[in-house]
């Protein structure tokens, strides 16, 4: 526009003041159309042909002063209600100015505000490549999401980039404590020579005879038998020991004698008569072991005038029978029919 034209327009401009526009967008219509606007621009057909509100004209001219503009302003400001701050917006507004490149000089203004409203939106810094302030205004809203992303997933990377700086030595870091961890100060050298602390013992230092369970109130102890003083295992080891102890009973002949089984059947510790019972063929006379038994009395006469080997494996096949009740020995067990044939037990005394 040549300046001269701009001359006449000062002194009409207060009697133009027609459209109910605001300051801005006045002198952008003035700068535009200042013939036309001073003289007709409540009588010319132009600006009625547009029947374009007259809030919509100022802004409207500020891209060019012929129509086809308007309505490509028009079309924008259809657009615009919809999403005026989005990115599209600022497409259309730059594909609008491409058909046109000789009004890309008076386009350029208007980009300048939508950067400014839309900073954190990348988009249209990748589709204004036409203009470069665009270009270098948008860069910098990524740049504060990254920079706290990458401390955050990678404080590794940012620890060996300090470390390759060389101003503080490596830290030792324990993975499996975590970020409180890393907190914690290391332990002492006291420290590591303590017990670690333990839940169930008082102290290691306790003796363990003081907190020795109840004999009486574990379930585990139920089968358990107290001896009475003198009748420990040492104490039968002792018994057994003295050849003089007959250990096999009264009244029974010094060699062993043949047992049948109505005979081991009545020694059944009743009436004053010895417990007797079988194990492997041979028959002992298990009357004194009674209050030496560990099991306690009523276990061992479980077997009382008959054979124990099935209980007693049961229980504790690890106990050596033979190596308890050697003196206990009364004979070999043997058929009734037998017995009889045999005539008592002399002919094993001979056979000894
Ligand atoms: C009717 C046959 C017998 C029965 C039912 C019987 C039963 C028992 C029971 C219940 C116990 C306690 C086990 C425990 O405290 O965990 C025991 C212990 C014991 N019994 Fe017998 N018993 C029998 C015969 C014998 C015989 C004939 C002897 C010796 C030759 C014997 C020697 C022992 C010994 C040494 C223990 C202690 C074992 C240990 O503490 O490891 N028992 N018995």
């Amino acid at each position: 526009h040549p300046p001269a034209t701009w001359a006449p327009q000062p002194p009409s401009e207060k009697t133009s003041a027609k459209p109910p526009t605001t300051g801005s967008t006045r002198d952008a219509v003035e700068s535009l159309e200042p013939d036309v606007l001073v003289e007709d621009t409540q009588s010319t057909p132009k600006a009625s042909a547009t029947n374009v509100p007259s809030i919509e004209i100022p802004s409207l001219h500020l891209d060019n002063e012929t129509k086809p503009v308007a309505q490509n302003d028009h079309q924008s400001r259809h657009n615009g209600p919809i999403d005026p701050l989005s990115p599209p917006s600022t497409a259309t507004a730059a594909t609008s100015s491409q058909p046109k490149p000789s009004n890309g000089s008076l386009m350029l203004p208007p980009p300048l505000p939508v950067p400014q409203l839309l900073p954190p939106s990348p988009q249209p810094s990748a589709t204004a490549s036409t203009t470069s302030s665009k270009t270098t205004s948008m860069p910098p809203p990524p740049l504060p999401r990254l920079r706290p992303i990458a401390a955050q997933q990678q404080p590794q990377q940012s620890l060996s980039s300090s470390l390759t700086s060389g101003r503080y030595p490596p830290r030792p870091t324990n993975p499996a404590a975590g970020p409180a961890g890393s907190l914690r100060p290391p332990p002492s050298a006291a420290s590591s020579l303590r017990a670690p602390p333990s839940r169930s013992s008082p102290s290691s230092l306790a003796p363990t005879k003081l907190i020795a369970k109840p004999l009486s109130s574990s379930a585990s102890n139920k089968n358990k038998h107290i001896l009475q003083p003198g009748y420990s295992p040492l104490d039968w080891a002792a018994l057994t020991s003295n050849p003089n102890n007959n250990l096999r009973g009264k009244n029974l002949p010094p060699t062993l004698i043949r047992v049948t089984p109505s005979m081991l059947k009545a020694q059944n510790g009743r009436k004053g008569a010895d417990a007797w019972t079988s194990y492997q063929g041979k028959v002992y006379n298990i009357t004194p072991y009674l209050p030496f038994h560990p099991g306690g009395k009523g276990e061992l006469l479980r077997g009382v005038g008959k054979d124990s080997g099935q209980l007693f494996m049961e229980i504790h096949p690890w106990v050596n029978w033979d190596a308890i009740l050697g003196e206990c020995l009364v004979g070999i067990l043997v058929a009734e029919t037998e017995a009889e044939s045999s005539g008592g037990g002399n002919e094993l005394d001979a056979m000894d």
